[in-house]
């Protein structure tokens, strides 16, 4: 029986992989997870998608057990600062859009709305950041609306099918490193064999299928299936196999990133409970607030900026805190490759693909991609339709996110430096620039966006549309004839239900401070 899995890689996608296999199959499955003691992880990689919570609750583990063990946060929301001109910001929260009469909120708002801003006036996530607020009450529980009902039941889902059902109100920020050491525990008290060891050679058979990996102490480790999680090297499906890499630069030109961990006294600074992209003249800067030290870094691309310059621009942007904090330079691979499954290897992780971290994909990739191998787990024939059935799913959840990223540079107003002007000018993915021309007509829906699962709901795109405010968006014509009393009880009712979370909705880093006693 095929059960014996090699894992090269020990970064947040190798031990992903191996505690949710461990979890899947327990001692029906072997696996050992090789790490190199002198290639680091990336270590970024910190903020993530709220279905991250399907992964934990299919490990059995609750909040207070990773939690304050990986110094995490809550994400409520991104906050897009200076997309569109200084000193503008809009939230793209974790909140569902509700719908009056059959139309969104958001048409409605475009037709009437009560202020200018879409975010505080149809989501009520938008003012509970502001505050600085946990979406969970002191006693724990979550807070109460209609469109979080049931949703810690739900957990048990994997993502796909909990995709269009509620929509849970936060997602997770946490340190990478620190996330990985939590697993290579959990992994290897439940039977993951970890060498450390640096994989020289990868040795392939006959049919060019990998036989085995050796490395520098430990010799030949061999098995049935060998999982590439090295990172943006692709070590095992783009060196040893030579699968093609398709680069997404054409349309996504971010190639680089400088990042800090600044230490910072949390309880003085306050937690706003979302991961903040400030753009900046050749890309953008995140912010990562997490217990005790924010993650913040500089996302561009080589093309307009040098890695000096870019690292100027961060230490200025963080201030004095940022004085001693040593610089982590990276480049990074922007695409995918051709196939992820290619033989008895499956690469997961940068090394299946990668675009740069604005919507924070990069764990959802891994997420997204260990729950479709546990689907299509191939059995003793290697039956051809399940590495094909994997591929197209792989391959679908990053082209869609592509064009999702690709429309925040599209469709922000900033002008005034040649990357934001190159970014309205630049080759688009054909299928977006037709979509992009509907949506000028009708916001966003389930027959317009992007046409497979790839994460992001319908309501995601329109926030985008609305905040970045660079493409001009017409509320349906049949509103004019429509009678907007519900529409304006259900402005009145989100400033109602903002009223009261913001009155008694504790403190973020409070709740944090109180859940790790
Ligand atoms: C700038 C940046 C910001 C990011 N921000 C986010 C974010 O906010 N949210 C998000 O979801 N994702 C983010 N990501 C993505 C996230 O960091 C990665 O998806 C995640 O860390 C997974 O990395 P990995 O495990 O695939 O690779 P890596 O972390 O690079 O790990 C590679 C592993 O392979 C091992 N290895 C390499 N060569 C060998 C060898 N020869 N022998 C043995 N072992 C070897 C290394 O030792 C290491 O353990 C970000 C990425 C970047 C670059
Ligand atoms: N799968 C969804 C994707 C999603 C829905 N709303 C948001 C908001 C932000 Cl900032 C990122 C992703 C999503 C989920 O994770 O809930």
């Amino acid at each position: 029986m095929l059960n014996k899995i090699v894992i090269v890689g020990g970064g947040t996608a190798g031990w992903m992989t191996a505690s949710y296999f461990k979890a899947a199959f327990g001692d029906r499955i072997d696996i050992t997870l090789v790490e190199s003691g002198h290639v680091g992880a990336v270590g970024v990689g910190e903020a993530t998608f709220s279905d991250i919570r399907h992964f934990f609750e299919f490990l059995g583990l609750k909040e207070k057990d990773w939690m304050p063990a990986c110094n995490a946060t809550y994400k409520l929301a991104v906050k897009f600062e200076n997309w569109r001109e200084e000193g503008h910001y809009f939230y793209h929260p974790f909140e569902q859009m509700r719908s009056v009469n059959g139309f969104p909120l958001t048409d409605w708002w475009l037709r009437n709305g009560p202020t200018d801003r879409f975010d505080k006036d149809c989501f009520v996530m938008a003012s509970v950041i502001d505050a600085g607020l946990s979406p969970r009450k002191e006693d724990g529980t979550l807070i109460d609306s209609p469109f979080v009902e049931g949703a810690d039941e739900m957990a048990g889902l994997t993502m796909v099918e909990h995709q269009g059902k509620t929509q849970f109100p936060y997602a997770y920020q946490f340190e990478a490193s620190l996330l990985a050491k939590y697993l290579t525990t959990y992994s290897v008290e439940r039977g993951v064999k970890h060498v450390v060891d640096h994989v020289e050679q990868v040795t392939l058979d006959e049919r060019g299928w990998i036989s085995g990996v050796t490395t520098t102490d430990h010799g030949d480790i061999t098995g049935d299936l060998y999982i590439d999680c090295t990172g943006f090297r692709g070590l095992l499906l783009n060196k040893a196999l030579e699968t093609p890499f398709i680069s997404y630069k054409d349309t996504l030109p971010n190639d680089s990133a400088v990042a800090l961990q600044v230490p910072m006294d949390m309880e003085r600074r306050g937690i706003l409970p979302c991961t903040t992209a400030t753009a900046q003249d050749a890309g953008w800067i995140w912010t990562i607030p997490l217990m005790g030290r924010v993650g913040t870094g500089y996302v561009y691309a080589k093309d307009y900026l040098s890695p000096e310059e870019a690292e100027r621009t961060l230490r200025e942007f963080v201030g004095p805190a940022a004085a001693d904090v040593p610089a982590n330079h990276i480049t990074m691979r922007i695409g995918r490759s051709e196939n992820s499954w290619v033989k008895n290897c499956v690469a997961i992780g940068l090394s299946s693909g990668f675009v740069e971290p604005l919507e924070s994909t990069g764990i959802f990739f891994i997420h997204h991609a260990i729950e479709q191998l546990a689907k299509n787990f191939p059995g003793d024939d290697w039956n051809p339709v399940q590495r094909e059935l994997y591929n197209d799913s792989i391959a679908h959840v990053m082209d869609g996110v592509r064009e999702f990223l690709v429309l925040h540079y599209v469709a922000a107003k900033r002008n005034d430096t040649q990357y934001w002007r190159d970014a309205k000018t630049r080759a688009i993915p054909e299928s977006l620039a037709a979509r992009i021309e509907k949506w000028k007509t009708q916001l966003p829906d389930s027959e317009t966006v992007f046409p497979y699962y790839h994460g992001l709901p319908p309501y995601s795109y329109m926030c985008i549309l609305l905040g970045m405010g660079g493409i001009d968006l017409k509320p349906s014509p049949a509103l004019a004839l429509a009678d907007p009393t519900a529409a304006e009880r259900e402005f009145e009712a989100i400033r109602e239900k903002t009223r009261q979370l913001t009155e008694s909705l504790p403190k973020a880093y409070d709740y944090f401070a109180r859940m790790r006693g």
